[in-house]
């Protein structure tokens, strides 16, 4: 018998960008001679593995479909308010034809590495069990407001990234219960934790940036050009 492992991408794009001042969503500011959605988006059609993308956008946004097809993968969902409203928005989307697992990733990571989300992908896989990228913390971390109260300990301090791969009924039972009772969701692996369910630690390149304030533009830029040079040598 064939093991049933399809696994559908959602991308939530849905965001309003505040922090990066921008007079349009940062989703749709152009780096690198294509915006970052359509960045993020063609990473993303490399993997033949995908049965679809689905990209949460806010109901208003005028954007989305001016953009350049990219994959007849792609179907356009509607936001919610939060981005944990966006990633459950589309999980009911996917609701009559369910995946077997789903691959989170924000539309403001367009740097993410091919390679990491397949091994991301394989392990969770192989071990039957869903996990994150993440990325170990390097820095010294302090904590406090105007002066520096303490200095945490690192060793097991990691930086969540995307992708977030999960089984598709585990991510919208605990997404969906979660927000029921007002739990803060930051990401998918936030409400896998609160429903007690393992979340794996893969580690993934730490230049697998989320553009999120306007400094981040020319790093970003920098390594999209760097990137697009390699695949053309
Ligand atoms: N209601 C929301 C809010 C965010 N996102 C998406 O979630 C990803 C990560 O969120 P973040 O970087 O925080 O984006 P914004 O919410 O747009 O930024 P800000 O918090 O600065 O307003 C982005 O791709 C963003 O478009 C979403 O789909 N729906
Ligand atoms: C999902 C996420 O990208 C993981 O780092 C992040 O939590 C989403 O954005 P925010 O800036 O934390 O709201």
């Amino acid at each position: 018998m064939k093991t049933n492992n399809t696994i559908a991408a959602i991308v939530p794009a849905a965001g309003v960008g505040s922090r990066m001042q921008h007079n349009t969503p940062k989703q749709y500011i152009q780096l690198a001679g294509k915006t970052i959605l359509e960045h993020t988006l063609s990473k993303l059609s490399q993997l033949k593995s995908l049965s679809q993308i689905v990209v949460a956008v806010s109901q208003t946004d005028p954007y989305f479909d001016t953009l350049s097809p990219i994959d007849s993968r792609i179907i356009r969902a509607n936001g919610g308010q939060e981005r944990a409203d966006s990633v459950l928005n589309s999980l009911l989307f996917l609701e009559s034809n369910p995946p077997k697992w789903v691959l989170v990733h924000d539309a403001a990571r367009p740097l993410v590495s091919i390679n990491d989300i397949e091994t991301l992908i394989a392990q969770c896989i192989n071990d039957d069990e869903g996990g994150i990228l993440a990325s170990k913390v390097k820095d010294t971390i302090k904590r406090g407001h105007t002066y520096s109260e303490q200095t945490v300990p690192r060793d097991d301090l990691w930086q969540a990234l995307t992708p977030q791969f999960f089984k598709y009924d585990e991510l919208k039972n605990a997404l969906h219960s979660a927000l029921a009772q007002g739990v803060t969701i930051t990401d998918e692996a936030s409400a896998i934790e609160w429903a007690n369910k393992p979340v794996k630690l893969i580690a993934g390149r730490s230049d697998n940036i989320k553009i999120t304030t306007p400094e981040d533009l020319d790093l970003a830029g920098f390594l999209l050009n760097k990137q697009h040079n390699e695949r053309a040598l």
